[in-house]
């Protein structure tokens, strides 16, 4: 069976192939990703182990493309099997690198390249043309194009294009030539020139399920015959519509005109080795198109209802009996020559191009197949159609890798064409596709045709060493086959249903113990970690008392201290009070002295005026005058006496109202130093009150604290009563797996880690 898929990506798919090129084992080409991490591509197996063979093809510029200056050197060839990409300019790429991030320039390698000099009949001589002859004789063939829009997939893979006939006079001018057949019609060519003579002219045996074959009635022999004319008048519709736009165009090329009959190449290979075929043998022929759009099967031999509202019938995927998957009830299509094939190519060109107008898909990504059945016919039996069966376990859920999964894993050979434009504008798109195709060269099969059950892939890890020993998986290998990473993580885990049904079971069971000890390990680092952090609270909460009553007594000290100022402040003042109210007295009784010197003078008049007088009365009495002389001396005496008290007086007033204002200035420093020390009374008793409350939470954090731990200690005591008492109930092989690699506790230790951790570290910030 040769099967040619054009994988055509666009827009998201761009998007998500960056990803893929940072990490190779979640590439999100999710067709492909299960394959990626299974074999290197370097080992060998029984010596006839051969990778996926990679191509590149580089497209020559067009005329359009070379005037708005795309040539900017982007590729560069550095051998038949090395390319470099240099980043231009303005590209994502340079950008990213002139600010540190990646590399300007990035280098590949392929299995072959293709320069756009190169033609078609090189290239297919080049790539596939080995493949088909392989499948002539009986081996499956699988050849996928990858690039971005417009980089040369249909050229290859079809060599026309049929949308416009303004694309059909391009390729002409080009190869001046309007017969320019990609891969896919010289594989019919090559394999019609096989047949030659030998084609079964009959449709009576028709493809069946995956590999099996159908004998059709009379009836439905009819309807046979008759789908094959209906489906070839779809194209006659076509050629009317292509008749008129034709002449409106004025166009010489014509759809009409292609044919891939008169194509010429060497053929003396197929010649020689249809030599030794049985001559007897005979062969039918048969081909269906489909396309894989949204992981949804479509027909694309079933005509499209222009119908907006109607949608496309979506077709489902199914096993056989030996676990085949099959597009059931696919259109498979009796040919007889290759003008029936290329009708068909076209017929389902035409219905995929007014799915995608009407689904708007050019944003999506779709795969296209188109699929070639080959019954070689001996006799009465009918042979080399089948694939061998044996039990293969279904691949993961992508239709794609579901389909072929025989050829990945080593029933056929498979190739990659990775078709590239050099445009300095789609640069970076460029290099999402040559950094997946880096990818998937990573892609493996192993050829094992010798028995039934050697042709289950094998289990191999990195070093291209077998992982099972008698059915025993090593331990080292499994750590080094899958990371903890791919252990845990549900959504994407390795692709492991590709493996036979024991080995798997035993990876399960191996998994299984070791996915258990991980829960132990992180169940006990868990217990470690809280009673860590038990006590790393414990040591807080002491440290936080203990500033505290630090904190505590050098308040009552400052307190103290602000007390005894307070109260000498007040006995100071009081002082000053009992000072201020003497003083007061004092001036109360003061007299000046000048009123006291005229109170004497006047009382020291009256005296003498007295004593005049006695003294006329008296003038006969000579001894009165020493009295009155001694009487003067006293009174001088009293006077002076006076004017002592009074200068003693005013020199003590100066020194009280100097004191006075002494005291005055003291006390204006005591209100406001009081003011002060008031206020800082005030902010130290909050401080104190948020203190208090910060105690509080983490006692009863430290209380929480406990009450987990035990319920850890209880988990542990319970895992470990599981481990050893129980088994799984073995519900189906990916749900326990899925089961098993959950691990539902993480989440929450991580939670109350990070809950801890916050609640130290605010502890920290805030020990005020
Ligand atoms: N090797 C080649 N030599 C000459 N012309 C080529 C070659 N490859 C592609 N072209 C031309 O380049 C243009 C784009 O090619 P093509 O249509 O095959 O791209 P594509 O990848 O199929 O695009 P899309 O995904 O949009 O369908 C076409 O005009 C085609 O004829």
């Amino acid at each position: 069976m040769t099967t040619t898929i054009d994988l055509t990506h666009e827009g998201t798919v761009l998007v998500a192939m960056e990803s893929t090129a940072y990490d190779p084992h979640h590439t999100v080409l999710p067709e492909l990703s299960g394959l990626s991490s299974i074999t290197s591509q370097n080992e060998s197996v029984d010596g006839c182990e051969q990778q996926l063979r990679v191509f590149l093809r580089v497209r020559p510029f067009s005329k359009e493309e070379l005037s708005n200056d795309e040539d900017q050197g982007c590729v560069v060839f550095e051998s038949a099997e090395t390319a470099t990409l240099h980043a231009p300019k303005g590209s994502a790429t340079m950008k990213s690198s002139e600010k540190g991030i990646g590399q300007p320039v990035h280098k590949f390698s392929f299995t072959k390249i293709f320069g756009p000099e190169s033609t078609q009949a090189e290239f297919f001589d080049g790539t596939i043309k080995s493949q088909v002859q392989d499948f002539l004789h009986g081996k499956n063939a699988l050849v996928f194009s990858y690039g971005v829009t417009n980089a040369g997939k249909t050229h290859t893979i079809q060599g026309m294009e049929y949308r416009t006939l303004m694309m059909v006079t391009l390729i002409m001018d080009i190869t001046g030539s309007s017969k320019d057949p990609g891969i896919l019609p010289r594989a019919f060519d090559t394999v019609f020139r096989h047949i030659n003579g030998r084609l079964y002219d009959q449709m009576d045996l028709k493809p069946y399920l995956n590999s099996d074959v159908q004998k059709l009635d009379t009836d439905q022999l009819r309807m046979e015959r008759s789908a094959k004319t209906a489906l070839f008048s779809m194209l006659k519709e076509d050629s009317e519509s292509t008749r008129t736009s034709r002449s409106r165009n004025s166009s010489s090329s014509s759809f009409n005109s292609l044919s891939f009959s008169g194509v010429s190449y060497d053929q003396t290979v197929d010649s020689a080795e249809g030599a030794v075929d049985d001559v007897q043998c005979v062969y039918s022929l048969w081909v269906a198109y489909y396309e894989i759009y949204n992981e949804q099967v479509y027909d694309l031999l079933q005509p499209v209802l222009s119908n907006r509202t109607k949608k496309r019938v979506a077709l489902r995927l199914s096993e056989d009996s030996a676990g085949n998957s099959y597009v059931r009830e696919l259109r498979w299509i009796n040919i007889q020559n290759a003008e029936e094939a290329s009708k068909i190519l076209r017929v389902g060109n035409k219905n995929r191009s007014a799915a995608a107008t009407k689904m708007n898909q050019s944003s999506s990504r779709s795969h296209s197949i188109f699929s070639i059945k080959l019954m070689r016919i001996d006799g009465a039996d009918v042979q080399g159609i089948s694939e061998a069966k044996n039990s293969y376990i279904p691949f993961r859920e992508s239709k794609l890798t579901r389909l072929f999964q025989g050829v990945f894993c080593g029933r056929g050979r498979a190739s990659m064409i990775v078709n590239i434009n050099q445009c300095a504008s789609t640069y970076d798109e460029t290099l999402h596709v040559m950094k997946f195709s880096a990818v998937a060269k990573e892609v493996v099969q192993v050829i094992q045709p010798r028995s039934l059950e050697s042709l289950a892939p094998r289990l191999l890890g990195r070093d291209g060493k077998p992982l099972l020993n008698n059915g025993v998986l090593a331990s080292q290998a499994v750590d080094e086959y899958i990371s903890d990473e791919e252990l845990l993580d549900g959504d994407e885990e390795a692709d492991m249903s590709i493996l036979p049904q024991e080995e798997l079971l035993n990876l399960v069971e191996s998994l299984r113990a070791k996915l258990l000890a991980e829960r132990k390990k992180n169940l006990m680092q868990e217990i470690q970690i809280r009673r860590e952090m038990g006590d790393a609270m414990m040591q807080q909460i002491m440290e936080v008392e203990e500033c505290h009553s630090r904190q505590m007594a050098d308040l009552k000290e400052s307190y103290e201290e602000k007390m005894d100022s307070t109260f000498e402040m007040y006995k100071e003042a009081l002082k000053e009070h009992a000072y201020q109210c003497a003083l007061e007295k004092l001036e109360e009784e003061y007299v000046p002295l000048d009123e006291r010197v005229n109170e004497l003078e006047q009382k020291q008049h009256g005296s003498a005026s007295v004593y005049q007088q006695e003294n006329s009365t008296q003038t006969d009495q000579p001894s009165t005058e020493g009295t009155d002389s001694e009487r003067f001396k006293l009174l001088y005496k009293e006077k002076c006496a006076v004017e002592q008290v009074c200068a003693e007086k005013q020199e003590l007033i100066g020194s009280l109202e100097k004191r006075i204002h002494e005291l005055n200035e003291t006390l204006q420093e005591a209100g406001d130093s009081y003011m002060e020390k008031l206020a800082e009374v005030q902010s130290l008793q909050n401080r104190l009150n948020y203190q208090e409350q910060e105690t509080e939470h983490l006692q009863r954090e430290l209380a929480e604290r406990s009450l987990e731990l035990r319920g850890v200690k209880e988990d542990l005591a319970k895992l470990t009563h599981d481990s050893i008492g129980q088994s799984r109930p073995k519900r189906g092989l990916l749900v326990n797996i899925k089961e098993s690699m959950s691990t539902p506790s993480s989440g929450n230790l991580c939670r109350t880690i990070r809950k801890s951790v916050r609640t130290t570290s605010s502890l920290r910030k805030n020990p005020n």
